[in-house]
């Protein structure tokens, strides 16, 4: 029996400026990340007494992972462990399952959302202070720390200078992933190799936020995925992802998350995008495709 279940939401980077080049090869970046309500589901239960943490992979992208050291879930934990020494050590073994329903290597943070939801299970498990999570999550990967508060969160540095986005409107998301996993550090190689890091002036978020989802889209439409091209060039499946959401009755916005290859749509509400995707199911070209349609999370 689960003690504890949370759930790991995909992050969506609704734009992503690539801002500079630290020396060793991170990249400087300004982004606008929420989080849907899609999202893998993690439970955890106490193992048996002296042994290991462990760790089960259940649904429908399970096939993609092994549930082995490498996984983010089982590095998760070993790296609170390590960061808290023999408080730690006297902890009882974590039983951890995962259902992995969000597709592996699609720009969704899933990896990290996977790993935050670890941190904050086990620190509850634990009875560790959350500043251990806090801690351990840059090491994690550097989407990890946002996914921690699974807030809309402005994210710049490397991901590592989060600040809480101002109010954003109620709104609905369609998310679709045509099925190409896409490497982060191969973008970012191939951004690298092509020089390609956009001059632009500072941008200012309103302080106030943005009231409408007119609002939202205005200031969206002056951003960019600056690993758009760079991912669309490796996969041109995504192209043809992103015309197929410009076609599908009252979409707002679309453009690619994160360094892809899923791909999201901004609706007026989660029902608009839920009948988006029933007409998405229509077309031959999605069937192959991976798509989830709800409310972004406030
Ligand atoms: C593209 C984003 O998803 C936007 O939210 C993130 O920046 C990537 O986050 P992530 O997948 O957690 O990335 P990591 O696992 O830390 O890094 C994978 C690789 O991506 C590149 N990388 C990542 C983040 C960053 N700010 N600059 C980079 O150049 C590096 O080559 C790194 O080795
Ligand atoms: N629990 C996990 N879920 C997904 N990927 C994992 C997990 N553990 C390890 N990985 C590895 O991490 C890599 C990145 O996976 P993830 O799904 O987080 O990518 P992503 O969605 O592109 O992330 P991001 O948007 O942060 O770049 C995969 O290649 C996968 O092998």
């Amino acid at each position: 029996m689960a003690l504890h279940q949370d759930m790991a939401h995909a992050k969506i980077n609704l734009f992503l400026h690539v801002t500079g080049r630290r020396e060793d090869g991170y990249h400087l970046l300004d982004s606008l990340a929420v989080f849907a309500g899609a999202g893998d589901h993690l439970h955890l239960s106490t193992g048996p007494q002296g042994q290991a943490d462990s760790l089960t992979l259940q649904g429908p992208f399970a096939k993609g992972l092994e549930a082995d050291e490498n996984n983010l879930v089982l590095k998760a934990a070993r790296a609170l462990r390590q960061t808290r020494g023999e408080e730690a050590a006297r902890q009882p073994a974590a039983a951890l399952t995962l259902e992995k329903r969000l597709p592996v290597a699609s720009g969704i943070g899933g990896g990290s959302a996977d790993a935050a939801c670890a941190l904050r299970l086990l620190t509850r498990h634990w009875s560790l202070p959350m500043e251990a999570a806090a801690h351990v999550a840059p090491t994690l990967g550097a989407d990890v720390p946002v996914c921690l508060a699974q807030k809309a969160t402005r994210m710049e540095g490397i991901g590592d200078i989060l600040t809480a986005a101002p109010p954003l409107p109620e709104m609905g998301m369609l998310l679709v992933n045509p099925g190409v996993g896409v490497s982060t550090p191969s973008i970012f190689r191939r951004l690298a190799e092509t020089g390609g890091i956009t001059p632009r002036p500072p941008l200012a978020f309103p302080e106030a936020g943005w009231p409408t989802l007119d609002a939202l889209i205005a200031f969206l439409a002056q951003t960019e995925n600056d690993l758009q091209p760079h991912a669309i060039a490796q996969a041109p499946v995504i192209a043809t992802v992103l015309e197929t959401l410009a076609t599908l009755p009252q979409v707002r916005f679309h453009r690619m998350s994160g360094s892809g290859a899923t791909c999201f749509a901004l609706f007026e509400t989660a029902d608009q995008a839920i009948r988006a995707a029933d007409h998405l199911m229509d077309r031959d070209i999605a069937q192959a495709w991976w798509h989830w349609a709800g409310p972004v999370l406030p």
